[in-house]
């Protein structure tokens, strides 16, 4: 299984990698992970000005969050170009857009290997079409095994590329993508990948992204992308666990210590059966609230 545990996923804010007030402001900003994109933000005659900005910030004045630049297609020269610049820039990742095949994520994989780039950078596939989508479990399967060589720790849905690619609306809810959605997450969860849900384009609408996440969150995703520094915190809220679900927890973890409990796997709590599964899911739901409490977000 590939090592997702350290790494917290609820808001993963993109920034244009073009542009420089948002550059000094992601240093700033309570988001989990920041993408540096130097894809489709970046106006094709901007892209070397782009790289440029990024080499500058990772030389004098890393961020202290997860870190992770999404370069071009590596078939094209630009996305060469890219590479360098992650290679020079050293992220905790390298986000490859539109991956459609295995064999993009072994090319990448080679690359990095062949320029020495440490085993921590890892390889993030952004899967937004419709080959991405009905291959999500191949590519998932086959590059997530570090040991192997592997680099791949996530998925992330591009919800824009693939409403575009198959005409399908937007619309609250987004009934005719959460087949596709649902495949994703679980070909991420079949290999131990994390997963993160597709953008909310209206940064305006707090409801909306509201409703979005928790739909998100109830599908399983791990978070979600964003584009607006105003979508942050409701991401952060939304993927934390509740008080409530941190209170239901507290009292597993307490039944399962009661005397005479050791001898059990299934329990009577309040009512209702609770088994050993239950117990160490609540102990991953305590130590993910603990080390909530130490992100960017709670200082
Ligand atoms: C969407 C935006 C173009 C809106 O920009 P703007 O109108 O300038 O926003 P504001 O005036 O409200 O900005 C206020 C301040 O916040 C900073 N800001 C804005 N956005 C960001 C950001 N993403 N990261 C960091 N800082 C940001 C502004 O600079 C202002 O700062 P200051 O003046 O100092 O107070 C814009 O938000 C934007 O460009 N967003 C990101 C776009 C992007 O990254 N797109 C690529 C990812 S989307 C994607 O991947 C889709 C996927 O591929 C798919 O297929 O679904
Ligand atoms: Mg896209």
């Amino acid at each position: 299984m590939a090592m997702t545990e350290t790494k917290i996923w609820r808001s993963v804010l993109s920034v244009p990698a073009v542009n420089r007030r948002a550059l000094e402001k992601s240093k700033t900003l309570a988001a989990d992970v920041i993408i540096y994109d130097l894809e489709d933000s970046v106006a094709s005659g901007r892209k070397a000005e782009a790289r440029e900005n990024l080499e500058q910030l990772f030389a004098h004045d890393r961020p202290d969050v997860t870190t992770a630049i999404r370069i071009n297609p590596l078939d094209t020269e630009t996305g060469q170009e890219d590479m360098k610049t992650a290679l020079a820039c050293q992220p905790d990742a390298v986000l490859l857009p539109k991956v459609e095949t295995v064999a993009t994520v072994a090319t990448a994989s080679a690359l990095l290997a062949r320029n020495g780039a440490p085993l921590r950078m890892r390889l993030w596939a952004m899967l937004e079409t419709p080959a991405g989508i009905v291959n999500a479990a191949a590519i998932a399967g086959a590059w997530s095994h570090a040991s192997a060589g592997g680099r791949l720790e996530a998925l992330i849905v591009g919800v824009n590329d693939l409403r575009s690619a198959t005409n399908v609306a937007q619309a609250p809810g987004r009934a005719y993508l959460v087949p596709w959605l649902m495949q994703v997450v679980l070909a991420a969860r079949a290999y131990g990948l994390a997963v993160v849900d597709g953008v909310y384009n209206d940064f305006t609408d707090v409801a909306g992204l509201e409703a979005e996440c928790a739909e998100a969150r109830a599908m399983g995703f791990d978070g979600k992308m964003l584009i607006h520094p105003k979508q942050i915190d409701t991401a952060n809220t939304s993927f934390r666990p509740s008080d409530a679900a941190i209170a239901e927890a507290h009292a597993i973890v307490e039944a399962f210590a009661k005397p005479g409990a050791e001898a059990l796997n299934v329990i009577d709590l309040g009512g209702r059966m609770v088994e050993r599964l239950h117990l160490e899911q609540a102990q991953t739901l305590l130590e993910t609230a603990a080390r909530l409490n130490n992100t960017k977000a709670n200082q």
